[in-house]
């Protein structure tokens, strides 16, 4: 084993990264004392029934006794109803701290996840995430919950019953003792083994699940490539692997049963006969025996239930250590703690000074090379440019997803670094190329980032987008539930959408990607027209890939390379015969309707 792999394992063995939890617990001091409390009481009944058991078969069940009997026999079932209500009460309370202390667990981490910068999610997998927000969430909720009470529980049980085995008869304890170590060392050699068999399990299993998650997203794709056969296959293989894998660590638990059952009831069973035989030399009595042997059960029983417990909170812990370095990672792009405020009324004015930046993922190419313009109040500026040139990074930048190596961008003059990201997003409205539409009413899909818009707003942003009269030809107009990723809209209709929302928010500055697919004239006709009116009375800085819009712009930054290689309107930079005439012959000729297609040459 690799020192990697062995500090891996000791660390996933060590139950510390529990403790990050305590203070999710402890926000809930009174169910905690509410389990404990019954917790205890349930573990003392249970170690009292033996007592009662002991004096029975001692006194002997003699017909003159009957008055006796009759009292032992009352008091075993009080305790029994005891019993039962205390498990009840103890099983509500430490499952609703489990329940609950997941549910403030899986908030957090969300709130915590959204608001990490774009340079995170870079390099990290959503499924991943996602992952770790149900599958190791619910593993502490076991954790917390169930198996944290049945480990207390069976704690308290066995060192009872250990010291009430010595209170019994201190003679066979020790005989007892003596036998720990011979059923100990053997369990926790074979536990070990099942603990890596068991991880090996889900680890199979999890690359299983991740494919099947990948194939059922793209369902149409699979299908319109006739790959149904295909991933059926390569999911059937690796849930075949998942099965081995389980069956293996199925085997070493059913062998690690076998040999702790051996080995606990051979002890007990050795134990009691050196008991019987005091009991024949009279140094014992019936009772004593019987008491000690229920003892002996007891504690046999708890410390099985311990060893179950412990894989258990071991892969919890990992669980826990996992959120944990999800919750402690921090976000490149935090509000400063003195935040500038930005001018109020606001301006809409976008500087870019000598902005160099790599991103994070790929540091050694730089994305932007000193670059610098600036965008006045009210302009509609165009940029183009090949593909890769940098032109979605700038609106990254602007939007604060990431920060420029050196160099400054400023939003109505303030260094963005030294204001609040939310700030000088909530001066923003985007309308990005792929738009994203969320599976929820068209109403939700238009008002999202603009809390506490009324209906009528909505409506009048909706018809503003021209989009009002396909949205009422929906089956339920405004209230129509639209699937996930908005697959029951068309491009355009999800296009008009997405102006809408942007007209909502009512922000000074405009971020255009232009959709580069083409839509058919008439949806063409009416997007443009829904452009013309978000575009009205603001700044606005398109991503431009139709000859339409660059014809409109006050000005066109000719982006190549990560700097600004040329700057005008259509008409001057086509005179100047560089990359924009270039860029523009070559749609000419090809008669398309994308200025960035053409990249090579
Ligand atoms: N998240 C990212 N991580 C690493 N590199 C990136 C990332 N996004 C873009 N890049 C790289 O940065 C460079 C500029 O990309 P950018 O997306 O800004 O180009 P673009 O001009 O918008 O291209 P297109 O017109 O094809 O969208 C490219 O070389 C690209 O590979």
């Amino acid at each position: 084993m690799s020192a990697a792999t062995e500090a891996e394992q000791s660390k996933r063995r060590s139950l510390k990264p529990l403790s990050r939890l305590l203070p999710y617990v402890m926000r809930y001091r009174k169910l905690v004392a509410g389990a404990v409390f019954f917790l205890g009481l349930a573990a003392a009944t249970t170690l009292a029934l033996p007592l009662a058991v002991r004096r029975m078969i001692d006194h002997g069940f003699s017909a003159a006794d009957s008055g006796f009997i009759n009292n032992y026999f009352g008091m075993m079932a009080i305790l029994a109803v005891i019993l039962a209500l205390a498990s009840a009460m103890r099983y509500y309370f430490v499952i609703t701290i489990g329940e609950r202390v997941v549910s403030d667990l899986r908030r957090d981490v969300f709130a915590h996840v959204t608001k990490l910068s774009p340079a995170f999610f870079d390099v990290n997998q959503s499924g991943e995430i996602v992952s770790r927000l149900t599958a190791d969430t619910t593993q502490i909720k076991s954790a917390v919950g169930a198996t944290a009470s049945l480990a207390l529980r069976n704690s308290i049980l066995c060192l009872g019953a250990m010291a009430m085995m010595i209170a019994t008869s201190p003679r066979l304890s020790i005989l007892v003792l003596a036998a720990i170590p011979i059923i100990v060392f053997p369990l926790v050699a074979f536990g070990r083994s099942v603990r890596r068999r068991s991880r090996a399990a889900q680890d199979t299993l999890a690359e299983a699940s991740a494919f099947a998650g990948e194939t059922i997203g793209a369902a149409r794709t699979v299908q319109a490539f006739n790959a149904e056969g295909i991933a059926t296959e390569r999911y059937g293989a690796a849930v075949e692997q998942a099965y081995e894998a389980a069956r293996a660590a199925i085997k070493s638990r059913a062998l690690l049963t076998g040999v702790a059952i051996t080995l606990v009831f051979g002890s007990i069973v050795a134990v009691l006969w050196f008991g019987a035989q005091s009991v024949l030399a009279g140094t014992l009595s019936a009772g004593t025996l019987g008491q000690f042997l229920l003892y002996s059960l007891i504690a046999a029983g708890s410390m099985g239930t311990l060893s179950e417990v412990w894989g258990e909170l071991s892969q919890a812990s990992g669980a826990a250590e996992r959120l944990g370095e999800l919750l402690q990672e921090v976000s490149q792009v935090a509000a400063p703690t003195n935040p500038v405020p930005l001018p109020v009324p606001p301006l809409g004015r976008v500087s870019f000074a000598d902005v160099h930046f790599a991103y994070p993922s790929s540091i050694s190419r730089s994305a932007l090379k000193g670059l610098s313009f600036r965008v006045e109040p009210g302009e509609t500026v165009a940029i183009v440019g090949p593909s890769g040139a940098g032109k979605s990074t700038v609106f990254s930048l602007i939007l604060r997803f990431y920060d420029p190596v050196s160099g400054t961008v400023r939003i109505d003059d303030v260094d963005i670094r030294e204001a609040d990201p939310q700030k000088v997003r909530a001066r923003i409205a985007i309308v990005p190329q792929d738009v994203t539409i969320f599976a929820a009413t068209i109403h939700d899909n238009i008002a999202f980032g603009s809390t506490g818009a009324t209906r009528a707003m909505v409506e009048a942003a909706a018809e503003a987008a021209q989009a009002t009269e396909f949205i009422q030809r929906l089956e339920n107009g405004f209230d129509t539930q639209v699937g996930e990723r908005g697959i029951t809209l068309s491009g355009g209709q999800r296009q008009r959408i997405a102006i809408a929302r942007a007209l909502l928010r009512n922000a000074p500055l405009l971020l255009l990607d232009e959709a580069t697919s083409a839509l058919d004239a008439e949806s063409e006709t009416l997007v443009q027209k829904a452009l013309d009116g978000l575009m009205k009375d603001r700044t606005t800085i398109v991503i431009a890939h139709r000859l339409a819009t660059v014809l409109k712009a006050d000005r066109i930054l000719v982006l190549d390379d990560g700097h600004i290689a040329e700057e005008g309107t259509h008409h001057s930079l086509i005179r100047e015969g560089g990359l924009y005439a270039k860029l523009a012959r070559l749609q000419f000729e090809t008669g398309g309707s994308d200025f960035t297609a053409p990249a090579s040459e």
